[in-house]
């Protein structure tokens, strides 16, 4: 029915002040029920301009559904999805138009292909993560259908952290704290900085509930190496923790492993995945995300013909991008393991005789 077969893929298109973004979302199986109003809701999680720890950059973010979907339900075909540009605001990107913002792509991006849309870092703005969370609703709405549940909290801010994580305090609208007693001051240290023109970094908890053993391969196609892969591909992160991350680097091994009994695993140090394969266990990944690169302090840079210049920002951007890159990698997660149910359904022939049966 679709270009590629079944193996759930998505892409995307737009820039930060083109007319429009968007995704197609391939590979997702017929007789799914779509939610839009759930949709928007993702949508909304993430849009821009909510609150003062976001940019005041104000969009609707409201998705329209073009194709793959009938009274409702998937038909088995490409499922693609728009989203138009509102708040631009281009002028503001005027002054850097031939600089390069130290931390943002601006430089590479430039070096690499010899031409930029400076108008708010166009394909480098993270304004394209709006077309990610579109597709990641899709994910979740055919995860549902097999009971698994993705969520996200924010763990830690500026290195202020929680040490306990409560996912039941996390609900639809609040994607702060895991911990309640620490997110006064995670907020705090967002506006502490956003006051001195500066910004934070942070890291956010992705939780999975009720995954199936199964999903991922031995080798290559590890369940780690694929979420490791989308979360690094998005914006801003720059490390990934599977589990206990890099502390399994420095316990024991006794202190390390998992122990089993007949009902499950006694701890979860593995964050839920072994030898690539989930072990049915919550899922747990920890993404870092830097501090905000687009500051307010004079800073020093080049311009594109090498001179060097000072530069002072406009425009409206995030003090802590981890806030709402939470919400992103949530959507990413998701899309792996509707990815990963897939490529699962084909890996006994019991399952394809399933299929097949008369
Ligand atoms: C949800 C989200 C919002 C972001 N908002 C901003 C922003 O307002 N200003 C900014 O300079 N960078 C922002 N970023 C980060 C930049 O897009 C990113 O640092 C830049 O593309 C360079 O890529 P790199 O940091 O991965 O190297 C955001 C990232 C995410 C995930
Ligand atoms: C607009 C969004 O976030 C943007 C992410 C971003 C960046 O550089 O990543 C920079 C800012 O916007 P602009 O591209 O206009 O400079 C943020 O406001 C959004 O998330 O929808």
């Amino acid at each position: 029915m679709n270009t590629f077969g079944h193996r759930f893929r998505f892409t995307t298109f737009g820039e930060s002040h083109g007319k429009a973004l968007g995704c197609v979302v391939d590979g997702v199986p017929a007789g799914i029920k779509i939610d839009e109003e759930f949709i928007q809701s993702e949508m909304d999680r993430r849009k821009p301009g909510q609150n003062k720890y976001a940019t005041s950059r104000k969009e609707g973010d409201k998705v329209e559904i073009l194709s793959g979907v009938f009274e409702g339900i998937t038909t088995g075909t490409s499922i693609s999805m728009i989203i138009f540009n509102e708040n631009q605001k281009s002028k503001d990107y005027t002054n850097v138009k031939d600089l390069f913002r130290p931390g943002h792509a601006d430089f590479t991006y430039f070096n690499k292909y010899g031409t930029r849309d400076y108008r708010g870092g166009g394909r480098s703005s993270a304004r394209e993560t709006a077309a990610r969370v579109a597709a990641g609703a899709i994910a979740k709405l055919m995860l549902k259908e097999l009971d698994i549940k993705v969520q996200s909290g924010i763990c830690a801010i500026d290195g202020v952290e929680a040490n306990e994580y409560d996912f039941s305090s996390v609900n639809d609208s609040e994607i702060f704290a895991l911990d309640k007693n620490v997110e006064q001051k995670q907020k705090d240290a967002i506006l502490a900085a956003k006051n001195k023109h500066n910004s934070v970094g942070g890291v956010a908890l992705i939780n999975v509930k009720n995954a199936p053993i199964g999903l991922g391969e031995p080798l290559y196609f590890k369940l780690d190496s694929q979420i490791a892969n989308a979360m690094m591909s998005i914006n801003a992160v720059k490390a990934v923790e599977i589990g206990d991350g890099t502390l399994s680097s420095k316990v024991k091994g006794y202190d390390n492993n998992d122990q089993i009994r007949k009902d499950g695993f006694k701890t979860n140090h593995s964050g839920g995945i072994l030898g690539g394969i989930s072990n049915g266990d919550d899922i747990n990944i920890k993404v870092y995300f830097k501090s905000t690169p687009s500051i307010f302090i004079k800073q020093e840079t080049v311009d594109i013909n090498n001179n060097e210049v000072d530069c002072e920002l406009k425009g409206r951007h995030d003090p802590c991008v981890a806030v709402r890159g939470s919400v992103v990698a949530e959507s990413m997660m998701a899309l792996v393991l509707a990815d990963m149910a897939l490529l699962n359904m084909s890996s006994k022939i019991e399952n394809v005789k399933k299929v097949y049966s008369k």
